[in-house]
């Protein structure tokens, strides 16, 4: 199906998924999703397959600095992996279900654990730049205004309608990646909270990130929501971390953020991302059951 058409089906995504399976032997059952400036994550994973998004037939390209486009597969914590080596946003001018379609490609290449990550703006005062956050639930503001990534791509064979998509983020392997984090010193700057997600791509006014701190939400970010509801309603299990690269200014003599700021802040702390991703792989069971919360 061309691009320009207004959806994929099944047999789109299966063409991908054939295409990736006949170009690469690995067979990952884990896929790591890079955020804004965390794409150094995919950088460490030994013995690469890579494979451009421009060579992928029927794959979004992407678009924002920071975000490489390619998939990279091979072997991390010496369990096989993929990572998406830049991800897709709705402000780049893509339908929800396109941003998320990737994960759907996964879950027919038999992935079964997904971590998502990304850059984000801190709303908890009590947070500061540096911060990790592991995700415990969203807001999708994009979602509760009637735009959803299962609309416009129904298909029963990637799960229910109605499939029940609370529990989005897997307690077990929050458990998981406290502990990590523990063991790896990371201790105090490790927090875990709420992200709401909001269209972009400019940052929001002083009002509208009160709005979003009185709603319930942590850290404030344009991504990962779709890939997250996508990921769920096909059973693939998430691990979601934000790393808080700038606090959203809630009063108007805060100074503002910009992505060239968020890029270079997210460098100082990417390594800790990566070894937080790279340990907790190490620790996934080897028969991929799902990590049991105590
Ligand atoms: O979510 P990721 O891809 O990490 O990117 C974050 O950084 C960008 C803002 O500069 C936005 O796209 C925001 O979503
Ligand atoms: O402050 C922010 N707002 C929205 N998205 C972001 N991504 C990083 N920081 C921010």
């Amino acid at each position: 199906m061309a691009e320009s058409e207004e959806t994929l089906t099944y047999e789109d995504i299966q063409h991908i998924s054939d295409f990736l399976l006949k170009t690469t032997k690995y067979r990952p059952k884990v896929a790591v999703i890079c955020g804004s400036g965390l794409g150094g994550l995919a950088d460490v994973v030994q013995e690469q397959d890579v494979i451009d998004y421009r060579d992928i037939p029927n794959f979004p390209q992407s678009t924002v600095q920071g975000h490489r486009g390619r998939l990279v597969f091979g072997h991390l914590a010496e369990k096989s992996v993929i990572c998406m080596q830049g991800r897709f946003h709705q402000y780049e001018g893509y339908p929800l279900w396109k941003v998320a379609m990737p994960v759907r490609v996964f879950k027919m290449i038999g992935v079964e654990t997904l971590f998502v990550t990304n850059a984000a703006g801190g709303l908890n005062r009590n947070y500061n730049i540096g911060d990790i956050m592991i995700v415990k639930d969203h807001i999708s503001m994009p979602g509760m205004t009637t735009d959803n990534p299962l609309k416009g791509f129904y298909d029963e064979r990637f799960g229910k309608p109605s499939s029940p998509v609370t529990e989005l983020y897997d307690r077990g392997l929050r458990e998981l990646a406290r502990r990590v984090a523990g063991d790896l010193g990371l201790g105090e700057a490790v927090r875990e909270g709420v992200l709401v997600q909001v269209g972009g791509p400019s940052f929001d006014t002083v009002s509208v990130f009160n709005m979003l701190r009185r709603l319930g939400a942590d850290c404030v970010g344009m991504s990962s929501a779709p890939e997250v509801t996508v990921a769920r309603h096909c059973g693939i299990r998430v691990l979601g971390l934000s790393l808080v690269t700038d606090m959203a200014p809630m009063e108007s003599d805060l100074p503002p953020t910009n992505h060239q700021e968020i890029l270079q802040t997210a460098k100082t702390r990417a390594v800790d991302v990566q070894n937080l991703v790279c340990e907790m792989i190490s620790q996934l069971p080897n028969n991929n059951d799902s990590v049991q919360p105590s």
